[in-house]
């Protein structure tokens, strides 16, 4: 590694969790109440890191006001914490890597596309918002991925320069923010296989959970 990180900042749906076929159910839930059927890799693909807002504007129409998407947003989550409450645990190896990133004055974030009730539900629920220097969510930043500003927030506020950040991600979209933003990413496949993120040229390692990382890759 040519450049030693000072912060780590962690996507944190299908990173620090593995819930994002639970999000894909819930919006394919969302969108079936309203007679739209949806294919679940494809929209994964295309939406994974997008802010709910986004989304939602995005299939249903861009001409409607903020209050009629924070009130569809707010359906769609609930489907989503519900189905997902059962399983909720941190990606195997999580603690692990942040005591060792502790232990070597790495800084931690968490930089999401989520809103702030899915970040108490996940972070609060499993009790690691305590292991976090700053956390950027989506009422923090306008745009969403694969707009680089959440993690450029995250970079701002730990005060580390992009090229000392390492990003941890899950989704093209959020591999792409991060490259944006001038980060070099680790990438969990938790979600997709390795070969989707081929054409990333920020992407360090692809490991399947943090167990995999290697102390000198991360610290050297
Ligand atoms: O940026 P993160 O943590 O991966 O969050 C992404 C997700 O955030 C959720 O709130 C959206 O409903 C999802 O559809 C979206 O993919």
């Amino acid at each position: 590694m040519t450049t030693a990180p000072r912060a780590f900042v962690f996507d944190m749906d299908g990173t620090i969790v593995d819930n994002m076929a639970f999000h894909t159910d819930s919006w394919i839930t969302f969108f079936e109440r309203r007679g739209m059927a949806i294919d679940a890799d494809a929209f994964f693909r295309t939406t994974a890191g997008r802010q709910g807002k986004e989304i939602i504007r995005h299939y249903l129409g861009e001409h409607l006001d903020d209050d009629a998407v924070a009130e569809l947003n707010h359906e769609k989550e609930s489907v989503y914490r519900e189905l997902y409450a059962p399983h909720l645990q941190a990606v195997h190896g999580f603690d692990c890597l942040v005591a060792q990133a502790k232990a070597n004055g790495v800084k931690l974030a968490v930089g999401t596309a989520a809103p702030p009730a899915n970040v108490a539900f996940t972070l609060d629920g499993l009790d690691l918002r305590r292991h976090f220097d700053t956390i950027v969510g989506a009422l923090d930043v306008a745009r969403g991925k694969p707009h680089p500003d959440v993690f450029l927030e995250a970079a701002r506020r730990c005060g580390v320069a992009p090229e000392h950040c390492i990003v941890f991600e899950d989704a093209p979209l959020g591999v792409e923010a991060a490259r944006r933003a001038g980060m070099r990413c680790i990438v969990l496949t938790t979600t997709l296989p390795a070969a989707s993120f081929a054409e990333f040229d920020n992407v360090i390692a692809i490991v399947r959970d943090f167990s995999e990382l290697k102390a000198g890759l991360l610290f050297a």
